[in-house]
C-alpha cells in the first residue's frame, strides 16, 4: 500500500479518485456572475477549465460524487469530514404504496442535493410566496460539498418487533440481516438504536450534510419520521491510500489499517455481498452497522502516555505499532521485550481487531467523532460512532466479540446500535427501492 506522505494537502484540497469537479449553476453565478447551464467535467482536465473558466481554482465546495453507479456512494467513496445519520421508521398505518412513493422522493431528491441543486420544481425561493418553499435554503451557495446519501433498510422494515410483515416483505429479508446479538458490556439505548430505514449523509461542510437530512425528513412527513440521529465532526478513518489517517477524541491516529478503496480484491471479498451470498437484490450492495460508543474521556485523560499506548497498541505520535516501524507498518504480535512480554499486549485494541485473530476479517470503517454536549456529572457526552460496511454482518459480530477482552473497554461504552441492509447502486430513472421492492 502507498504510504501518504507527512506533507501532502489536505484531502479536502485535491481531487478525489472518482470525483469530478461539478460548477453549478449557483456556483458559475457566484464566481463568474453570469448564468449557465451546469457544467459537469471530470478530474485534473476539470480543474483546469474551472480556473479558465472563472478564474478561480476549484473548491472543495465545487466536488461532488455521482449519485448513480454499481455501488451507492459513501461506502468506498473517500470519506468526508462531517456526518448527519438518520434512522427512521415508517409512520404507523403507513402502507407499501406509502414506502415506494417515499424511497422513490428521496431518490430524486437525493439526486439533486448530490449535485448541489435545489430540490423540487422551484426550489429555494423560485416558488409562490404564499406557499412554503420546497427547499429550506440553507444550502443555497455552499455547493455539492462532496455530499454523498447512503440508503439503508433495517431489519424491522422486514418484520417489525412483533413479527408483522407489515409492507409484504419478510420473503425478501436477506437471512444476513437480523438485529445484532447483545455483547458483553453494551448499555445500550432503545430509543438512539435500529430503525427501518437509514440515510447516512456525509459531506465536507456540515450545513450541506444537516440540509440533506433535514428536507429528505420532511419529504418524508406523514409516511416515516426520525427515529434518532447522529452528528459526526471529524472522520476517525480513511478510505483512501490519498487520504492523511485522522484523529479519534482519545487522540489516536484512527483509520491506519482500514480497507482502502484502492485494495480493490479486499473491498471485493470484505464489503459488497456477491452473488453467491445473494439474495439477488442485495448484490453489490453491504450490511452498515453503527454503533454510537461513548467516550469516558475524562477518566482517559488521567492515564499515562505509556499506558494509553499499551491499550491502544500503537504509539500516540505517529501511529506506529508497538513492535516497532512507522504508522502503515504491520504489528508483529509475537515480538517480545527484554522481560519477555509482548511487545504489543494480549490486551491492546489492534492485536484483537487484527485479520490474524478473525479468520481474516476486514471491516471497511467510516465513523465520527462526536460531542453532543454534556451529562448532569460536566463530563463531555463525546464519543465515537463507529460505522462499518462488510458483506455480513456476522463479520462485524466476530470482530466485536474479540473486543470483549479489549483494555479500552474500561473507557467505552457501546448506548447505540442499528444495523442495515445497503442496497445497490442504481442507474438514472431508477429508484433506490427497485430491487427489494419490484
Ligand atoms: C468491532 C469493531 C471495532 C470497534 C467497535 C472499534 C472501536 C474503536 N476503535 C478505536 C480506536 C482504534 N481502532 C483501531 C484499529 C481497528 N479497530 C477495529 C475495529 C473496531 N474498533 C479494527 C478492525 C481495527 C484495525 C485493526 C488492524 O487491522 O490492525 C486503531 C488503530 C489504528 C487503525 O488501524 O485504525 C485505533 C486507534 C476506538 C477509540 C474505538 C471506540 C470508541
Ligand atoms: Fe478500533
Amino acid at each position: 500500500m502507498t504510504e501518504p506522505a507527512d506533507h501532502e494537502p489536505d484531502p479536502a484540497d485535491r481531487v478525489a479518485p472518482k470525483a469530478r469537479i461539478e460548477i453549478t449553476r449557483r456556483g458559475l453565478l457566484g464566481l463568474a456572475g453570469a448564468g449557465a447551464a451546469g457544467i459537469v467535467v471530470g478530474g485534473a482536465a476539470g480543474a483546469g477549465i474551472a480556473t479558465a473558466i472563472a478564474g478561480a481554482a476549484a473548491s472543495a465546495a465545487d466536488r461532488s460524487y455521482d449519485f448513480y453507479g454499481e455501488h451507492q456512494a459513501g461506502i468506498t467513496t473517500p470519506v468526508q469530514d462531517r456526518l448527519h445519520f438518520a434512522s427512521f421508521d415508517l409512520a404507523e398505518g403507513a402502507t407499501r404504496a406509502d414506502l415506494e412513493s417515499l424511497l422513490a422522493d428521496w431518490t430524486a431528491a437525493a439526486a439533486s442535493l448530490t449535485r448541489g441543486e435545489e430540490i423540487g420544481e422551484t426550489g429555494a425561493v423560485g416558488g409562490s410566496p404564499y406557499a412554503p418553499p420546497e427547499d429550506t435554503g440553507e444550502a443555497l451557495g455552499l455547493g455539492p460539498a462532496g455530499l454523498t446519501l447512503t440508503f439503508g433498510f433495517g431489519p424491522s422494515l422486514f418484520v417489525d418487533a412483533d413479527g408483522v410483515d407489515r409492507f409484504g416483505l419478510a420473503s425478501r429479508k436477506p437471512a444476513a440481516l437480523e438485529p445484532l446479538p447483545r455483547f458483553a458490556g453494551d448499555a445500550l439505548i432503545p430509543a438512539s438504536s435500529g430503525g427501518d430505514l437509514c440515510i447516512q449523509a456525509c459531506s465536507d461542510d456540515p450545513q450541506v450534510a444537516v440540509h440533506a437530512i433535514r428536507n429528505l425528513s420532511r419529504i418524508a412527513f406523514g409516511r416515516a419520521a426520525l427515529r434518532w440521529s447522529q452528528l459526526g465532526f471529524g472522520r476517525t478513518s480513511s478510505t483512501s491510500v490519498t487520504q492523511q489517517t485522522p484523529r479519534n477524541l482519545f487522540g489516536f491516529k484512527d483509520g491506519t489499517a482500514n480497507l482502502k478503496a484502492e485494495e480493490h480484491d479486499a473491498v471485493v471479498d470484505n464489503v459488497w455481498v456477491s452473488a453467491d451470498a445473494g439474495p439477488s437484490w442485495m448484490v453489490g450492495g453491504s450490511y452498515l452497522v453503527a454503533r454510537r460508543i461513548r467516550m469516558i474521556i475524562e477518566s482517559w485523560d488521567r492515564v499515562q502516555l505509556n499506558e494509553q499506548e499499551t491499550l491502544v497498541g500503537r504509539t500516540k505520535g505517529d501511529g506506529g505499532p508497538l513492535s516497532g516501524g512507522g504508522e502503515f507498518a504491520a504489528p508483529d504480535f509475537a515480538a517480545l521485550r527484554p522481560d519477555g512480554t509482548p511487545k504489543i499486549d494480549a490486551a491492546a485494541h489492534v492485536r484483537l481487531a487484527h485479520p490474524d485473530v478473525n479468520g481474516g476479517i476486514r471491516l471497511l470503517r467510516r465513523g465520527y467523532n462526536f460531542v453532543d454536549g454534556n451529562d448532569s456529572l460536566g463530563r463531555l457526552d463525546a464519543g465515537l460512532f463507529f460505522l462499518s460496511f462488510q458483506n455480513d454482518p456476522e463479520r462485524f459480530v466476530t470482530v466485536q466479540r474479540s473486543l470483549a477482552r479489549d483494555g479500552l473497554n474500561e473507557y467505552l461504552r457501546h448506548v447505540g446500535s442499528a444495523v442495515f441492509a445497503i442496497p445497490p447502486g442504481i442507474r438514472p430513472g431508477q429508484s433506490i427501492g427497485d430491487g427489494l421492492l419490484n
